[in-house]
């Protein structure tokens, strides 16, 4: 299937409360595969149409006729990318819009049956049909990982000890990607589900920390799927392998429209950098589309860390699919036309998916010559003490001190630039210098450290592709017992609630979560705290318990509530209005810190 357009889908949700609340207008209707969308301050003038592949029309009640359930929009559209990548194709799925506009809901969902995402669905399809498996010569391997992009900054969601920022870097071979990012291995739908669960906390813990959302995160769920069949007559394997990359994207609307200052807009800058990146890439790829001629070494891939990782699934070797959520209210018009106008833009994509063939014998073996050419090229060099012990390329390396030294140099040049995706241009950048080797197979020359750097960087990925099964399973299940462990160092538990993650903590210390995954769009800000007393504003109010030890506190207007026991303190929404604590108006960056110290006084 070379050449294939990338789908396109729009989705538009029901009101929420908030919009209910104000008599909000639909701005949206659908017809078949047309989306109109009509302006609300000038209703007479013609209504805008676009069409797609698919328009979803999830505004009204599941008993409506028309209504696009959970179900059928995993059905069109990710039952076919699993089809695609039991066929051996990369796939990718990404949700695109604005804050509140619905793209977690479609992604993940929630956990009462019916409600659950595409990327729930296709994990548990996926263990269903190879379950049914009774050909003993076929093999199926399932591997997750899971990661964040915020800030331009990499965060594995699955691996706890992993809080660092991860480096994306780029292998001559096997492109870009993100060093010691974990590969979990899994067995069936409860571990894919349980590692979707640790992540998803991961995620709503770190925004916490940070006093943020995960609506300004990237999320990148990504499934390897492989297939191995042996052949009796020859005794050899093939395989087929096929690399399942399932994205939440961060709200898309502007800083400016969302109110933004200070802090909160340098981090909307830097997640707009991604995002309008990718906005980029999709326009220069449309572009490439129309015009032949120009070339694709001229899309700006490199420019933003998302870009970057999704450089196949954007234009390249995968079945790609966009589902742009849209609000249906008249307030949010500017930015869902915003939504549908890039979503149009994504249609004329295509991408040359090819079927991936025994990657990983190819893989060995051109990393295999590449450490071959490694060395050679150091060996030449008179550097042959620093090789002496990574002799043995099919094990992990366990290099010399001087060897690791060397590569730690070239490290330290490129940690300067682990924000940038760039990998490749980091590793040119020391074309002056004077231990530059010269390389006959490339057109750059390159520094002995950073010989050295890709020398132990091709040999760990060696060391990985050769990891037997149970090696894999084991170091998942070591990863699992570390997350458990810190988690509950941590003092952090997760409670759920009809799927809603809550924080809280056993431990006692203060602690307020922001746990609303949705600043602009819903109706409260939704805390935890422990029992006790503390200071709401000018007033003292005692936390009863009922049975759990801890009590939500629903911030929302400027006036002081008790309600059953529960605390509603008053703010206006954080972004984007004036917001004031006791009486007084402060900046929406400081907002929260001001609320923890009120109700922390007593605690
Ligand atoms: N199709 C739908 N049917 C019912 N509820 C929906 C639908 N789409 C979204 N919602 C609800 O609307 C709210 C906002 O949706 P959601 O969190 O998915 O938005 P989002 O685009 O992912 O926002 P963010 O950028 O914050 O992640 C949630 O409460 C969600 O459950």
């Amino acid at each position: 299937m070379a050449g294939a357009s990338v789908k396109v889908a729009v989705r538009v949700r029901p009101f929420n409360s908030r919009e209910t609340g104000r008599n909000a207008k639909c701005v949206i209707q659908m017809q078949g595969n047309t989306t109109c969308i009509t302006n609300p301050k000038q209703p007479k003038d013609a209504a805008k149409n676009f069409s797609f592949d698919y328009s979803y029309w999830s505004h009204t009640t599941a008993e409506e006729p028309g209504f696009a359930c959970q179900r059928q929009v995993y059905k069109d559209i990710g039952e076919e990318m699993l089809l695609h990548a039991f066929e051996g194709y990369n796939v990718c799925i990404f949700a695109y819009g604005q804050t509140g506009g619905g793209k977690s809901y479609t992604m993940m969902g929630r956990q009462e049956p019916g409600q659950e995402g595409i990327i729930p669905q296709l994990c548990e399809d996926l263990f269903q049909r190879t379950g049914g498996n009774a050909d003993p010569d076929l093999n199926y391997s399932v591997e997750v990982s899971y990661m964040e992009i915020y800030c331009e900054r990499v965060r594995d969601l699955l691996n706890p000890k992993s809080s660092l920022t991860l480096r994306v870097r780029e292998h001559p071979i096997l492109g870009p990607y993100v060093e010691d990012l974990s590969k979990l291995a899994v067995t069936g739908f409860p571990d894919i589900r349980d590692l979707m669960d640790a992540g998803n906390k991961a995620r709503t813990v770190a925004a916490t920390n940070m006093n943020e959302t995960s609506s300004r995160s990237h999320a990148v769920f990504t499934i390897v799927f492989t297939q191995r069949r042996r052949d009796q007559m020859t005794g050899l394997d093939t395989e087929k392998v096929s690399k399942i990359s399932l994205v939440d994207l961060a709200g898309s609307e502007r800083a400016d429209s969302s109110g933004a200052k200070g802090t909160r807009l340098k981090e909307g800058a830097n997640i707009n950098k991604s995002l309008t990146t990718l906005g980029k890439v999709i326009s220069a790829l449309a572009e490439m589309q129309s015009n032949k001629k120009r070339r694709s070494d001229f899309i700006p891939y490199r420019d933003s860390v998302l870009t970057w990782l999704l450089k196949e699934n954007l234009g390249g070797n995968s079945r790609t699919a966009m589902i742009a959520a849209l609000s249906p209210a008249d307030i949010n018009y500017e930015e869902t036309l915003s939504t549908l106008r890039y979503a149009d833009r994504a249609k004329q994509i295509r991408c040359n998916a090819i079927i991936n063939e025994d990657p990983n014998a190819r893989l060995i073996r051109e990393l295999k010559d590449e450490v071959e050419r490694l060395r050679s090229l150091l060996f030449s060099q008179g550097l042959q003490e620093l090789l002496q012990n990574t002799m043995n390329n099919s094990s992990p390396p366990a290099p010399p001190s001087s060897l690791q030294q060397l590569a730690l140099t070239a490290n330290g040049i490129a940690e300067k630039d682990s924000s940038a995706p760039s990998g490749a241009e980091a590793e040119s950048a020391s074309d002056d210098s004077p231990n530059e080797l010269m390389d006959d197979d490339e057109e750059e020359p390159i520094s002995k450290e950073e010989a050295a750097e890709r020398l132990l960087e091709t040999e760990k990925m060696i060391a990985e592709l050769n990891e037997t099964w149970e090696e894999k399973l084991r170091k998942t299940e070591s990863i699992r017992l570390e997350r458990e462990t810190i988690l509950a160092e941590m003092g952090v538990s997760i409670k759920e609630d009809g799927g809603t993650l809550g924080v809280f903590s056993p431990k006692g210390t203060p602690h307020l979560v922001n746990l609303n995954e949705d600043p602009l769009m819903s109706e409260c800000l939704l805390y935890y705290i422990k029992e006790g007393f503390t200071r709401v504003g000018q007033q003292d109010v005692d936390i009863k318990l009922s049975g759990d030890f801890i009590k939500e506190i629903h911030c929302v207007f400027v006036s002081e509530n008790t309600e059953q026991g529960a605390v509603v303190v008053t703010l206006e929404p954080l972004i984007g209005a004036e917001t004031y604590v006791n009486g007084k108006q402060i900046e929406d960056a400081v907002v929260l810190k001001q609320v923890e110290d009120t109700l922390n006084i007593l605690f």
